[in-house]
């Protein structure tokens, strides 16, 4: 996989940031938190306990295509990508992003959540992550890890099957 534009996506919680920072460096690109990305009104938002809205994460959204778009190197980003609709305003900028989803129940992310004291987002908002979460469709790249496992071992499966997709996208010279 040369060249690989991964979003590793979950609710809060999921471990994106821990998963997506070392599949980065198993992989040798950049990586970026989208939570450093947000405006600090979302941060606020949240901070308050109030989750946000389409409108909220449009702006953000577009500040991680963005980021993504000038990865020619390849590059992970971890992003709650909870929606289609924000999965599709992604791949607007980059069409063949590929997405690793982190799924785990509420109650080990809940637990995860609560063993990270001083986090920006309160637990109170995982409920609404779950309602809002869309998982992958058919048609969409990516493939979906259990959280449940240690890092290592979701970043190995990750690195496994994201080898094995077919249609990831080939670098020039693998091409010629
Ligand atoms: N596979 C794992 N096994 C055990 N603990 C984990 C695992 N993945 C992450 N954690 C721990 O769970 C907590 C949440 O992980 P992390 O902050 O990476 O999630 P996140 O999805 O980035 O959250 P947020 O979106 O709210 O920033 C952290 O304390 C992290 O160390
Ligand atoms: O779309 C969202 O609601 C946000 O991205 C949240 O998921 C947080 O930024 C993040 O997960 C921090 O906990």
């Amino acid at each position: 996989m040369s060249h690989p534009l991964l979003v590793v996506m979950g609710v809060s919680g999921s471990g994106k940031s821990t998963v997506g920072a070392a599949l980065a460096q198993r992989l040798g690109v950049p990586f970026e938190d989208a939570d450093d990305l947000h405006p600090a009104a979302n941060i606020a938002k949240m901070s308050a306990g109030q989750p946000l809205d389409d409108r909220d994460r449009e702006p953000w959204l577009e500040r991680i295509g963005e980021w993504l778009a000038t990865r020619a190197d390849g590059g992970v980003v971890s992003c709650s990508a909870l929606k289609r609709s924000y999965r599709d305003h992604l791949r607007r900028h980059v069409p063949a992003l590929e997405f690793v989803h982190l799924e785990g129940s509420h109650e080990v992310i809940a637990r995860r959540q609560a063993s990270r004291p001083g986090h920006f987002m309160p637990a109170s908002l995982l409920a609404s992550q779950f309602a809002t979460l869309e998982p992958l469709e058919a048609d969409e790249r990516g493939i979906v890890v259990d959280v449940d496992q240690s890092v290592d071992a979701i970043v190995e499966q990750a690195v496994t099957r994201i080898t094995a997709t077919p249609g990831t996208a080939p670098t020039p010279d693998e091409e010629n």
